[in-house]
């Protein structure tokens, strides 16, 4: 911890994806800048979010490869999976990207890098004033940057168990006999499907109606059959009346009173911002209902002088929108130009084979009236996904057949999650959807069909 100064230009509360970037652009810039970060550098993405998962999920992923190798004419025998070693391979990695970052924060010349958790604590003239520990820095502009936290559903008996969540499954040395996973989404998908191929027997209880309800009802219903076929027990529609102790481990009693004995539960049923710990209401900072600092498309808060991003804004919950924030926030300091406004909502489902979106989905599109074109085709007969053997998904081209503009797509399966980027970059550059009949793409990839499938529309 380095404090330089008590009265700064620039304080950031929070080392997420955006304030210590920011906080570096503006320290080049000559400002006088501190960052208060609770916990270890990089904030969820680094330590438990992100990064160490896609660490794990390689090394499930080589499990199920070498358990699935023999239809390709390679035979391994007696797989077996060191649950330790693959968190230690998770770690050395994590902690080399930690340990580096860390060393330059907390030695830097100028930025005052600080280890603690800060509040703001009230206005004098035009000063904010934060306070961590006894002690009191100011700054006329404060960057909020204090991420989200995963939340507990209320379910009687949970807090008598000792239930798992991202951060605690990460570090377990073995895996559980039996997993009950409590959200079908994007955290419970991901880490239900690494654990099962880590050993597990994992049930997934989603009290939806479909797995990762914001996708077309197909598409997620495509998600929930790969990962049946692949062993996992997928529940939706499901109630969970309680949850009860039982040795170490605990019984789910279902709404239907079925009593699921399992030997850990995760808790994958959602996060909520980190914005009620922060003193908001001393200098005027609103929220909205579900507790999302209310910004403007500069991410300026009803406060002036005090910007909010990443997930606290909610405007996207994930590191690529965080660390945009960041580049839109410091053009906008610099004089630039830059907005959110009009961001094409991108992301990938990390379960493998991934899911890859951009845009709308295809029921939102027709929510919105547009008058669209649609056109689907089923990853089997996509040539590089059957000779690399991995055939389940699908793409589907939501194209607003007025405008000639792809209005949003889906591509479930082999590369998913880096094919979806040519069409995410098609939507960014404003190209007409009819620019994919004349491109030219690389034999046999997964994209090469991307022409294919868009001379396949039609009306939907
Ligand atoms: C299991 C999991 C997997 C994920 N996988 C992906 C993925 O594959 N791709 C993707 O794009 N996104 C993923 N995400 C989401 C991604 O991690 C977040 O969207 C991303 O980290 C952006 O967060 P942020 O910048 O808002 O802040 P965060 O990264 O959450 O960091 C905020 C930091 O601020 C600190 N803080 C909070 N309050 C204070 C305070 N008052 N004083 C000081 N410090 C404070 C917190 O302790 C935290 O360390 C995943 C999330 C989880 C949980
Ligand atoms: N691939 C990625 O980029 C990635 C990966 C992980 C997390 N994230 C971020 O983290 C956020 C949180 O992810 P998440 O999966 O925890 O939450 P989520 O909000 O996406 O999903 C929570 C799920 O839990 C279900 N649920 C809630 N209460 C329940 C109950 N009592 N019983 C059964 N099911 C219940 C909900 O219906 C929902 O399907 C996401 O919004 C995402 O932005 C992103």
């Amino acid at each position: 911890m380095a404090l330089h100064h008590t009265q700064f230009d620039t304080i950031v509360i929070g080392g997420g994806q955006a304030g210590p970037s920011l906080a570096s652009k503006l320290d080049a810039r000559g400002e006088k800048v501190a960052v208060f970060q609770e916990g270890p550098f990089g904030g969820t993405c680094l330590n438990d979010g992100c990064r160490p998962t896609k660490a794990l999920r390689a090394s499930a992923h080589a499990a199920h490869a070498a358990r699935t190798a023999a239809p390709y004419g390679v035979h391994v025998d007696g797989v077996t999976v060191n649950v330790a070693e693959a968190v230690d391979r998770k770690d050395s990695i994590i902690g080399a990207w930690r340990d580096g970052a860390t060393d330059y924060y907390e030695n830097h010349e100028t930025i005052s890098y600080v280890t603690a958790r800060a509040r703001l604590t009230g206005k004098d003239g035009d000063n904010y004033l934060v306070t961590f520990g006894d002690k009191t820095v100011t700054a006329p502009r404060i960057i909020l940057n204090p991420g989200a936290r995963s939340v507990p559903p209320p379910i009687e008996g949970l807090d008598a168990v000792d239930f798992l969540d991202h951060h605690t499954l990460l570090d377990l040395k073995e895996a559980p006999g039996h997993l009950v996973v409590i959200g079908g989404s994007y955290i419970g998908l991901e880490l239900g499907q690494v654990w099962s191929r880590f050993g597990s027997k994992v049930t997934i209880l989603e009290h939806g109606e479909h797995i990762i309800s914001r996708e077309d009802t197909d598409v997620s219903d495509a998600i929930a059959a790969m990962l049946r076929d692949e062993g996992l027990d997928v529940r939706t529609g499901v109630t969970i009346d309680r949850v009860e102790a039982d040795g170490g481990g605990a019984v789910v009693v279902l709404g239907d009173g079925e009593r699921l004995s399992c030997d850990r539960i995760l808790v994958a049923a959602g996060r909520i911002p980190n914005s009620d710990d922060l003193g908001l209401a001393t200098v005027g900072v609103a929220t909205d209902k579900r507790g999302y600092i209310t910004t403007d498309e500069h991410f300026l808060t009803s406060a002036p002088g005090i910007f909010a991003v990443g997930d606290v804004n909610g405007r996207g919950a994930f590191t690529h929108t965080s660390y945009q924030d960041h580049e839109i926030l410091a053009d906008h300091l610099a004089g630039g130009d830059r907005t959110v406004a009009g961001r094409i909502p991108t992301y990938a489902l990390f379960t493998d084979p991934p899911l890859g979106r951009v845009g709308m989905t295809e029921a939102q599109a027709r929510a919105a009236g547009v008058n669209i074109t649609v056109s689907n085709y089923e990853m089997a007969s996509v040539t590089r996904a059957a000779l690399d053997g991995i055939t389940p998904g699908m793409i589907r081209l939501v194209v607003d057949a007025d405008a000639d503009r792809l209005v949003g797509a889906a591509i479930f399966g082999l590369h998913g999650d880096e094919v979806i980027q040519a069409l995410s970059l098609l939507m960014h550059v404003d190209a007409p959807a009819s620019a994919l009949a004349t491109w030219l793409p690389i034999h046999p990839t997964v994209a090469e069909f991307l022409p294919t499938i868009y001379g396949g529309l039609e009306p939907a």
